[in-house]
């Protein structure tokens, strides 16, 4: 287990992250194809799958041009909503959409209908943000536990944080709790990885 806090942890990589060049786009969007295509179990698709992504925003890992990729793949693309008590509700996404900033958080956010993820169908794949994330699937957010919230509510389903390949740390670095879900898989702009225990326990928490 680490020495530095969860408080520590983010205000170092934040600090990081002010001088990440952010040209790691288009390089992210061939790694996030790759991994749906990884997930398919119809592969070749014959239709699109639906997935759930994030628009990123300030110094995060650029995840528009993944958004465009997937989208222009024929995959059908929904993104959180910040709700109140730290409840996330989840809205389309398509390139051009207007978008607005949230009330409750720094992001911005599609406008239309907000749906639960019980009304999104069956999604088969998730895309989180993320400070960090250890080998094990063990994820550091940006602290007002959205995601740790949403997964606690949901099926085990391939869900992987995106950071950049700094992020992606030894298993143990990062300070836990038994309320922080693991993720499934880590995205970095280099490649992306199976974390943790196999699926279908993959927010399994420790004894
Ligand atoms: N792009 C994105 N959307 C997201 C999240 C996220 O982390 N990233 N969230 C995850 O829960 C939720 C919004 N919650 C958030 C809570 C706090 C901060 C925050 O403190 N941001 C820093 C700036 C970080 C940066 O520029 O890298 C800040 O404002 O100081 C951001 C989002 C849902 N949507
Ligand atoms: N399932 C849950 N139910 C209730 N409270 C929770 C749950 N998960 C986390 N919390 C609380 O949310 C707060 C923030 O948690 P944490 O610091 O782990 O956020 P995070 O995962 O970094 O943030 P985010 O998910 O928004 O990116 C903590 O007070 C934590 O106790």
């Amino acid at each position: 287990m680490s020495t530095m806090s969860k408080a520590e942890w983010r205000a170092q990589i934040r600090a990081q992250r002010q001088s990440v060049a952010p040209a790691a786009g288009p390089k992210l969007a061939r790694v996030g194809l790759d991994w749906l295509a990884s997930l398919d179990m119809l592969a070749p698709a014959a239709a699109g799958m639906t997935a759930c992504a994030y628009v990123s925003m300030g110094h995060e890992p650029p995840t528009a041009p993944l958004l465009e990729a997937w989208t222009a793949a024929g995959h059908t693309v929904y993104v959180p909503v910040c709700e109140p008590e730290y409840r996330l509700s989840w809205t389309l996404w398509h390139p051009g959409i207007q978008m607005a900033k949230s009330p409750l958080a720094p992001v911005m956010e599609p406008v239309g209908p907000r749906l639960s993820f019980a009304a999104l169908g069956s999604v088969e794949a998730i895309l989180i943000p993320a400070l960090a994330v250890d080998t094990a699937g063990v994820r550091l957010g940006q602290g007002g536990g959205y995601y740790d919230r949403f997964l606690a509510t949901i099926p085990a389903l391939p869900v992987a944080a995106v950071v950049y390949a700094h992020e992606l740390v030894a298993p143990g670095l990062l300070p836990h709790d038994f309320l922080d879900a693991r993720v499934t898989h880590a995205l970095t702009p280099a490649g992306y990885q199976r974390c943790g225990p196999p699926l279908g326990n993959g927010n399994a928490q420790e004894p």
